[in-house]
Formats: structure tokens, sequence, C-alpha cells
């Protein structure tokens, strides 16, 4: 059995990931929090998620959260992170994050504490997205820049950072496939007398409406023809089955970062 606590567990994700934990056979709830002085502390956490209840109540204490379980998960948001990474270090409680909107700031607080202890860092936990990361990379490698790259996400109304994790991932895998640095390339905004299109940017738009669960295309424009890889998740479920997976892997290995490409065996 592999005891999971969840981190953000009233939110849209924390939620879906509870549901799924009560499905499963061999995981179980270990413990479960929410922001401090969020209006879900004390309220057990299975009636929130809406699977009835698992005798797990909310805390605000992610010390308390982690005591008795084997890995935790971390969907929260950016100012959630380093209180989370602390009292995993504390715990030695492995994890597995999934926030976005974290900057370099909290991409270096990920690398100091993978040196003791072992975590997954994933802008995006499908299958999908994975291997279209892959693809992405492929493509950027075999067409110059005389195809100009374009990465257009679209989100729910809610969502608090732009562009997504997961389009910036993919002009991450862009930027290895060209052998140039993304933030050499990135162009983020554009309006007004923005002049000629630089050769070799890397585009984003974000998208932003309704109840859209996450969708990314990365293009390809060239002359006369362009490429379109798409990707379209219709369920959070697909981000938490992902994260599930994620961290029964996570708990038989040692110390380091992680990605969903090592997760999925798809690193040669
Ligand atoms: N990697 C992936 O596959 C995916 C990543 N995401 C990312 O996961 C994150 C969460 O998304 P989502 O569930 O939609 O967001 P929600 O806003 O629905 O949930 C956020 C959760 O974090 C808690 N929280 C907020 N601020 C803090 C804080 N300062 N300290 C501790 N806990 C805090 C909230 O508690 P309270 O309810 O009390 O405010 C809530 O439980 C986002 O960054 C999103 O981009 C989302 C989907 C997939
Ligand atoms: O906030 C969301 O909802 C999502 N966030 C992730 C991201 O920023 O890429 C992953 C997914 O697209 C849903």
């Amino acid at each position: 059995m592999t005891r999971i606590a969840i981190l953000g567990a009233s939110g849209r994700m924390g939620r879906t990931l509870i549901r799924l934990i009560g499905d499963a056979d061999g995981l179980t709830l270990a413990g479960a929090t929410a922001r401090p002085g969020s209006d879900a502390e004390g309220q057990d956490a299975g009636t929130l998620a809406g699977c009835g209840a698992l005798g797990v109540s909310v805390s605000t204490s992610v010390r308390s959260a982690l005591a008795g379980a084997d890995v935790a998960i971390d969907f929260t948001l950016p100012a959630g992170l380093p209180g989370n990474l602390e009292a995993a270090l504390t715990a030695g409680c492995p994890l597995v994050i999934g926030t976005t909107g974290i900057g370099a700031e909290g991409t270096s607080a990920i690398d100091a504490a993978a040196a003791s202890l072992p975590i997954v860092y994933a802008a995006n936990y499908s299958s999908g997205v994975t291997l279209l990361q892959q693809l992405v990379r492929t493509a950027a490698a075999a067409l110059d820049s005389d195809y100009d790259v374009e990465i257009v996400e679209a989100h729910h109304r809610h969502k608090r950072d732009a562009p997504s994790g997961t389009a910036r991932a993919l002009g991450q895998s862009v930027a290895e496939g060209r052998g140039v640095r993304l933030d050499d390339q990135a162009i983020y905004a554009r309006e007004g007398a923005t002049g000629e299109r630089p050769v070799g940017a890397i585009g984003f738009q974000a998208l932003r409406g309704g109840d859209i669960v996450g969708e990314h295309t990365v293009m390809l424009a060239g002359d006369g023809e362009r490429i379109e890889l798409t990707h379209r998740a219709g369920s959070r479920e697909t981000f938490a089955r992902g994260a599930l997976r994620a961290a029964r892997w996570l708990t038989a290995q040692p110390a380091g970062r992680y990605d969903m490409e090592d997760v999925l065996g798809l690193k040669g």
C-alpha cells in the first residue's frame, strides 16, 4: 500500500487526485493540506473531493500532513512551494510537484532539494504531452529556422499563470531541438509596431476562458506549408493519473530530480 499526502487538497487538481486515490487499489490517502486560512481546514478530504469520507482531515500544516506518508503530491500555487519543499526535506518525504508558474527561483529551489530528496517535477503529467515534448524536439531539430515556431495554449478562466508551464516546456523542447537557449529566443507578447518577426524567435500566445481544461499547439510555419502538433486534455484526470503513476514510481528512486520522461521510461 502506498500512502500519499496531497498538498493543495481543496483545489481542482487536489480534489481530482483524492477521488482517484479513493478508487485505486494499492493507494491510500495519508494527509491533505490547503492554504493557511483556508475554509477547507478541518473538513474531511474525501467529503470535500466528493467521494465520501476518507477519515483524513484537511490541515494547514504540511508537516503534520506528511507524517505517515510515503510520498507527497504538490499541486498548490507558487507561494506554497518553499514551505512544501522545506517540510518534505525535514520529513524525508519524496515529492511529486505539478505547480506551474514557479519561475527560476522555484526551479533552483527544486534542484537544491533534489540533492537529498527524490523529486519529480513536470509542468504536465499527461502521457500525451510527455510524448508531444519528444515529437516537438524532433520536429524542431529536423526543420531549420525558416520554419517559424508559435506555441498557442488555451486554459480555463481561473488559471493564474501565463503562458502555461506546458507551453514553456514545449518552448524548451523547441530550443533543445534547435540547440539554442529559450531565454534568447522567446517572445511572450506582441502589440503595436512590432517590426518583422525575428528569425528563430519562439512565440507564445495564451488564451483564457470558460472551463477549458488545457490545450496546446506548437505550430512550425514555413513558406507554403505549416505543421501543427496539438494536445487537448479533456479531463483533469489525465494529469492526476500521471501524477499518481509518478508517485508510485518515485518511492523506489534515490534522491535526484526526475521528469515524466523518466517515469514513463522514455529516456534512451
Ligand atoms: N503539472 C500538471 O500536470 C498540472 C499542473 N497544474 C498546476 O497545478 C497548480 C494547481 O492548479 P489547480 O488545482 O487548478 O489550482 P486551484 O487554485 O484549484 O488549487 C490550488 C490549491 O493550492 C492551495 N494553495 C493556494 N495557495 C497556497 C499557499 N500559498 N500555500 C499552500 N497552499 C496553497 C489552495 O488552497 P485554498 O483552496 O485554500 O486556496 C488549493 O488547495 C497550478 O499551478 C496549475 O497550473 C494544473 C493541472 C495540471
Ligand atoms: O492550470 C491548469 O489547469 C493547468 N496547468 C498546467 C500548465 O500550466 O501547463 C497543465 C495543464 O495544462 C493544466
